[in-house]
């Protein structure tokens, strides 16, 4: 019988055994997790769960009873040491697991700050796993003194989550302002407007030097302009980096995460990739996209070629972010725009729309859902928007659709 194996037990991998069965596949599927908890979604780890507002059961993306009845092998807590592409073997500690096909949807870690400049302190935090999560809750209080590195989405999503929490937040952005990983200006502008009627002090421009402790624990924080903040602790989101140890060490070309073609298949053409550790071709160049859209969209394409379908993976790309009660929602990619149209909506909502000439490329909208299904039904079909239109407050955005 037809053995599957697929090593990461995360919103990918959960998604393309889950593909797989549906597609009808009646073959042997093993499921691997280094984690020991059922996979699990992360958007809610630095917002709901970390407020304490969500149950641990809720995060799982699927019942224990879902993988029995499927027949999906799950081996939790388990961590592979090397694939063996020429056997086609996993190694796990004394075992050998053969496969026929293999998935790799090994995700990525978290950048640490080095051990150099105090980063192995105790109360210092990265926020990727449950663990990391559950180690950080207790910190987050009222009165509590915080320094934030990093301004993407983890640092400024937790910064909203500690600052509602009564913590004095202070969050240092290295670059020469937040977000400038994922969106324009114009949307950084907003988003540093928002955390600064917070009372969250964002410094942008400004890196950090080092943590100081006592008793192994950070108590001072010292930025690269010379500034000394005392804080109780510290949370660093300073980007991640794509899982592809096991599949360098296995002679798999990497380049930007592991490289595949639009298929999702590797360099080997007995293993497959998907989610974040994956780079994949788009409009002539080898991307890898961070969202959990990517990893589900990815992984069942994936899931229905290792059936034979031959489909290629075409991403649209898509992102969202919820920060107090401003729901960001990204529409595409902005890289290389050159002008931008502002959007006003109705009750504080906003929109920005990018163009490169005359082409829409991309949209970032602030409570403006509208806007955003409109963009990015646009952009998934290749259309672009009058600018007038957009511009107008007061002008029906649906009739684009139709345009
Ligand atoms: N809503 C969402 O979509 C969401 C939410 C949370 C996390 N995530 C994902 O989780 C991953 C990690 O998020 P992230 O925010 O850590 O990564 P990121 O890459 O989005 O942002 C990291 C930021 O840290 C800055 N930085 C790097 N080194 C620094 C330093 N030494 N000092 C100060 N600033 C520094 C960078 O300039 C960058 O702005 C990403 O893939 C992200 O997309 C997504």
């Amino acid at each position: 019988m037809t053995h599957i194996a697929v090593i990461g037990a995360g919103q990918a991998g959960s998604s393309l055994v889950a593909k797989l069965r549906k597609c009808g596949f009646d073959g042997e599927i093993t499921l691997i997790g280094a984690e020991k908890v059922l996979p699990y979604q992360r958007p809610p780890l630095s917002k709901a769960y970390l407020l304490g507002e969500m149950e641990l059961e809720r995060l799982f993306l699927r019942p224990e009873s879902f993988y029995a009845e499927n027949n999906i092998t799950l081996r939790l807590g388990t961590k592979v040491d090397a694939i063996d592409a020429a056997a086609k073997t996993l190694q796990i500690g004394d075992e050998t697991l053969s496969y026929d096909q293999l998935v790799l949807t090994t995700g990525s870690q978290p950048r640490h700050l080095p051990a150099a400049i105090g980063g192995d302190l105790g109360g210092v935090h990265v926020v990727r796993d449950l663990k990391d999560v559950d180690a950080m809750a207790p910190a987050v209080t009222d009165g509590a003194r915080a320094l934030i590195v990093g301004g993407g989405y983890i640092g400024l999503e937790a910064a909203a989550v500690c600052a509602k929490r009564g913590v004095s937040v202070t969050l240092v952005e290295m670059a020469d302002r937040i977000l400038q990983r994922v969106a324009a200006p114009e949307t950084s502008d907003y988003f540093r407007a928002l955390h600064s009627a917070q009372g969250v002090d964002i410094r942008e421009g400004v890196g950090l030097s080092h943590l100081e402790g006592d008793a192994g624990k950070v108590t001072c924080a010292v930025l690269a302009d010379g500034t000394r903040l005392d804080v109780d602790f510290v949370v660093v989101g300073v980007g991640i980096t794509p899982a592809s140890e096991l599949a360098a060490d296995a002679g798999l070309e990497i380049e930007n995460g592991i490289r595949t073609d639009e298929l999702g298949r590797t360099s080997d053409p007995a293993i497959w990739a998907a989610g974040d550790c994956a780079s994949f071709p788009y409009k002539g160049q080898q991307i890898r996209l961070e969202s959990v859209p990517n990893a589900i969209d990815q992984a069942e394409v994936v899931a229905e070629n290792l059936l034979g379908a031959e489909k290629a993976y075409v991403a649209t790309p898509w992102f969202w972010s919820d920060q107090y009660d401003v729901k960001l929602q990204i529409a595409g990619l902005n890289s290389g725009y050159d002008n931008v149209v502002t959007r006003q909506g109705a009750d504080g909502s906003m929109s920005f729309w990018y163009y490169t000439g005359d082409q829409l490329v991309a949209v970032d909208a602030m409570n403006d859902p509208r806007a955003y299904m409109v963009a990015k039904r646009l952009i998934e079909a290749g259309k672009t928007a009058d600018k007038a239109i957009v511009a107008d407050p007061e002008a029906d955005l649906k009739p684009l659709l139709k345009a």
